[in-house]
């Protein structure tokens, strides 16, 4: 596929080609019925044809080649096969995608076409639709629209589907309050049923130990199965229940039943270890129940083990239901009307130790109890100079262990993975303690994981470790078994937004699901929701244990995901490396910079830390820049960091290097130009937000000028905003929305015991109503009003009724604390006092509203561990590619008359790191900045969470006014 002149969120002109008359011929025919384009022209001397409307045109050429056209149709099946379990664009190396005013329209018609489609983030709300061509082609429609225009998509009545040309939308001022994105799109009508009967029947359960989300999950589920026109029932106490079965155990459940779960620890359904389950006798049993109960499709939240069980019920589940007919246990309508067993898993376990999956429901929790312990730890360790070893769970998996290890910069990590024979570990351990010792530490952190073993699969307990440390340095050395605190608490936001979401996309796996589809898994890669085969991750998972316990440890770790290697190779690089012989050789040795600017966010200090401690493993020499870009020109305030002067600094809040908003050409670019020349900088590494993302532009354009610049220089995005284009993750992102969680959760319960209360929160994140959507679906808020919506009365009008009516309803029940979340920036006219009066007045004493101001509390206290591993995932990734970009710019710096600031190679060298969906990417600031910005807004054009506004409003049952 060529695709000509690619333009944001579209494209104007694209050619694709056909190696066989037959899918000429039909994909003439499906493009123009696809994208409804009626204006063809064929040529038939080039045997092409240009199908278009004006905007955009699409040449379809014809050049035949029985060969190619085999290996089109090879690949057209494979892709077909995979259309519910794998995101097709992970198997294509382009696809292709237009802007749509409708895409339910789109699905309409390929569904008419029967062309099979894939939809995100979810069926339910699909944002992205897309679909395979005749030639072999992933081609898709979006709807995600310019958030930021003022021009409102066509309403959905429109019947034909209308694609804009892609072009950049003009820029328009923030003082517009106008509707700016139309949730509304997001909510297609569904079809309820009205016959009780004829409802499907959803249950979820949960099993294995409890895991901090399960709530939310099961939240999610009930009322996701409720809305689509289900009816749903939990399963209380795991497999237990099943095995046990009845009305006591298999319970319907309503919608209000579940209110108010997200903000609670535990798994309010019960969980237990069933060795029952794990006979055919109590399968059978539980098959028979479930039948008994109407369920026609069963939801597990579990670990490892609870999916292992789920994977085999299914298998068994025609046998079952054979044995449960042939001896009268169930009914001939009954065998046939429950024949086949609908299964999903949505991974909850605090180990993280499920293949497919980056992250289970409550691993973050748990890490986060852990760094929380071990910050805690540290401070008294640090009074005695003590040595601690602190025991955490993971027993066959050292994803805790190590991401901890990560996240409190512990000096020496045990996991069951990468075990080493007794002498190896203890001569290692020591040898990196003490150099730490020597280099000025004061205090030892050591990490056992629960399984951890030794090559000849013996555990190494903290009492081993202790000894070592004792005998052989003469630490004064103290255990910490942290046990089931681990497990405790309440979730983290990421581990509620998780849940929340996989429960949505599991209940609409169920209902997608028909005989032939394999059990989805419901799992998460890096920012994206996916299904993937029950079966295929629980054999790789069950593979790792059998790795281990064969000890083929190599294949353990290769079965581990790339994630999981990846931290392990960083952990290593930045606690265990020896600085006296770094990895690179002199001549590759580089000298970097590193420089804080904008406002403070969680993870800053992490993503300098990494960085330092990373270029001295390789050998680079890292130099910070304090107090921004004006700290320099005023100041010429540079410095070498070293590696003492850093310590602690990787779990510490705020900016140890100083920040402020200062731009380059607004501190004095010539000034800085000059130090980047004096000090001879071959990489620079910007962390910050949407003024980093402005002063990487500066800097990129200034190369022209100035020749210091052109060296590879890479943005690490910092905001509690997340508003930097190129990333739907800014570090800090995390920290602030669990500070605004946990004030939610406080008000809420406040606003729970005045009765009749509602609080509305102020929310920062300048233009960008990301934490306020977020928080939102977190806390399970009634509303939330974001920059990109504005605050429209009449919706307005519509939520003080849905409260009214909910408060009516709830009659004096305890639990009904309701929060509005509102972005400062929603409305110039109403502030967050304002409106809390509006509502009460409107209200008319059937309720009242009260103002409520976190303020700052956003800016987080210590970041969080996701902020703080991603940190050293994202400063790793810049140095690297400081490294990679080195030949390149050499050269340009090499031929200085000639430097041609359009090579795409050049520009490229100045980048932002970013998540996008499933994937870390560098984007080049150019692209962002010219194409996929709107300046005066310091927003990106496209929105990448407005799917998850539709999810939280649906969840509360809030109703959208057009
Ligand atoms: N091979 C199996 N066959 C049938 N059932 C199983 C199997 N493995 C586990 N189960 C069922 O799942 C339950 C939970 O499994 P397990 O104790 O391994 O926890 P888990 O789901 O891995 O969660 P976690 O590890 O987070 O505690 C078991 O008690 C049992 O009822
Ligand atoms: O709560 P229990 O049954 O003692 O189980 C503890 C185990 O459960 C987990 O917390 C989760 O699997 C493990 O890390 C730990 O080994
Ligand atoms: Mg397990």
């Amino acid at each position: 596929m060529t695709v000509t002149t690619p333009l944001v969120n579209g494209t104007s002109y694209c050619t694709v080609t056909a190696y066989s008359a037959d899918s000429y011929k039909q994909a003439i025919d499906f493009y123009s019925k696809f994208l409804s384009l009626e204006d063809l022209t064929s040529n038939a001397q080039e045997q092409s044809t240009t199908i278009s409307n004006g905007s955009i045109s699409i040449k379809i050429q014809l050049k035949e080649n029985p060969q190619q056209q085999s290996q089109v149709a090879n690949q057209l099946e494979q892709l077909k096969a995979m259309e519910k379990t794998q995101d097709w664009r992970s198997h294509v190396q382009e696809s292709l995608v237009f802007s749509t005013a409708n895409i339910l329209i789109n699905k309409e018609t390929l569904t008419a076409l029967q062309y099979p489609t894939q939809s995100y983030p979810s069926e339910l709300f699909p944002m992205e639709l897309y679909t395979l061509d005749p030639l072999g082609n992933v081609i898709g429609v979006t709807s995600t629209k310019n958030a930021i225009s003022t021009k409102p998509t066509e309403p959905p009545a429109q019947k034909k589907a209308k694609f804009a040309s892609g072009l950049p939308s003009k820029v328009h001022s923030f003082t517009d309050l106008s509707y700016r994105m139309k949730t509304t799109d997001n909510y297609p009508s569904l079809p309820k049923t009205t016959n009780e009967k004829n409802k499907k029947a959803i249950a979820v359960m949960t099993s294995g130990g409890d895991a901090q989300g399960m709530n939310s999950n099961v939240r999610a589920i009930v009322r996701s199965a409720i809305f689509k026109g289900c009816r749903a029932f939990v399963v209380m106490e795991g497999y237990e229940g099943l095995v046990r079965g009845g009305p006591e155990y298999i319970k319907e459940c309503s919608w209000e039943d579940v209110r108010g779960w997200s903000a609670e620890g535990g798994t309010n359904i019960g969980t237990a270890r069933c060795l029952e389950f794990r006979e055919r006798a109590g399968r059978l049993l539980g098959a028979q129940h479930l039948i008994e109960a109407g369920v026609d499709a069963l939801i597990v939240c579990g670990g490892d083990g609870s999916l292992t069980g789920a994977d085999l019920f299914r298998s068994e589940w025609p046998s079952l239901i054979e044995e449960l007919l042939a001896n009268k246990r169930i009914s001939q309508d009954q065998f046939d009307k429950y024949k086949h067993l609908n299964i999903c898993g949505t991974v909850g376990s605090i180990d993280n130790d499920m293949s497919t999956t980056d992250a289970t429901i409550g691993a973050y929790s748990a890490l986060d109890r852990i760094c929380t312990a071990i910050d805690y730890v540290e401070a008294t360790a640090n009074s005695h100079s003590r040595a601690f070893v602190v025991e955490v769970m993971g027993r066959n998996c050292g994803w805790l262990a190590l991401l901890a290890g990560i996240a409190t910069s512990a000096d020496y990590i045990f996991i069951p993975e990468k075990p080493a024979t007794s002498s190896e570990w203890q001569d290692q351990m020591c040898d990196i303690v003490s150099k730490h010792r020597a280099r000025g530490k004061r205090t030892t952190i050591v990490i056992v994981a629960e399984g951890a073993i030794s090559v000849d699969l013996t555990p190494i307990s903290p009492a081993d470790v202790h000894k070592v440390l004792v005998d052989r340095l003469g630490l004064d050395t103290r255990i910490t078994t942290l046990g089931h605190v681990q497990r405790g608490g309440t979730a983290v936001a990421y581990d509620r937004m998780l849940a929340t979401l996989q429960g949505v996309e599991a209940v609409n796996a169920v209902l997608e699901s028909t005989p032939e589809t394999p059990s989805p898994l419901i799992a998460i890669n890096e920012n994206k929701i996916v299904r993937k085969p029950l079966v295929e991750s629980v054999r790789l998972t069950k593979e790792v244990a059998a790795a281990i316990q064969a000890k083929d440890f190599k294949k353990a770790m290769s079965l581990r995901d790339t994630e999981f290697i990846e931290h392990l190779k960083n952990f290593m690089a930045i606690n265990s490396a020896d600085h006296n012989e770094p990895k690179l050789a002199a001549d590759k040795r580089l000298k970097i910079a590193i420089v804080n600017v904008g406002a403070p966010a969680g993870g800053i200090n992490s993503a300098v830390y990494s960085m330092a401690t990373y270029c001295m493993s390789q050998g680079h020499k890292p130099y910070a820049i304090y107090n921004g870009w004006s700290g320099l020109a005023r100041h010429e305030s540079v410095r070498s960091l070293d590696w003492k002067s850093m310590i602690g600094w990787q779990s510490r809040g705020g900016s140890e290097l100083g920040t402020n908003r200062n731009t380059p050409e607004e501190a004095d670019i010539g000034m800085i130009a000059y130090y980047f020349q004096k000090y001879q900088f071959d990489g620079l590494v910007i962390v910050g937000g949407f003024e980093a993302f402005e002063s990487l532009n500066q800097l990129e354009k200034a190369r022209e000028s100035y020749p210091a610049f052109r060296i590879p220089m890479v943005l690490i995005p910092a905001t509690l905003s997340n508003n930097v284009p190129g990333t739907e993750y800014s570090l800090g992102s995390d920290t602030a929305l669990n500070a605004l969680m946990e004030y939610c959760d406080v008000v809420k319960q406040s606003a729970a015991s005045t009765r009749g209360r509602t609080f509305v929160v102020d929310v920062q994140g300048g233009n960008s109503g990301y934490l306020a959507t977020c928080a939102a679906l977190a806390v399970g808020a009634q509303a939330s009003y974001v920059p990109e919506e504005g605050i429209p009365l009449p919706q307005l009008q519509q939520d003080i009724e849905t409260l009214a009516e909910s408060f009516e309803s709830a009659k004096g029940r305890g639990r009904n604390g309701k929060l509005i979340l509102k972005s400062t920036n929603a409305s110039k006219a109403l502030g967050a006092t304002d409106l809390a009066n509006v509502i009460t007045a409107e209200a008319n004493g059937r309720f009242d509203a009260k103002p409520a101001f976190p303020g700052h509390v956003q800016q987080g206290g210590l970041p969080s561990p996701i902020d703080r591993t991603r940190a050293t995932r994202f400063a790793i990734k810049a140095v690297d590619f400081i490294e990679e970009q080195q030949q390149t710019m050499a050269s340009v710096r090499a031929a200085d008359d000639e430097f041609n600031a359009d090579d795409k190679d050049v520009s490229a060298t100045a980048t932002v790191l970013g998540v996008k969906r499933s994937h870390i990417v560098f984007s080049s600031i150019r692209q962002l900045y010219d194409y996929e910005t709107e300046i005066s807004l310091r927003m990106p054009k496209v929105i990448h969470w407005q799917g998850t506004r539709a999810i939280a409003d649906h969840l509360v049952g809030r109703k959208r006014v057009d």
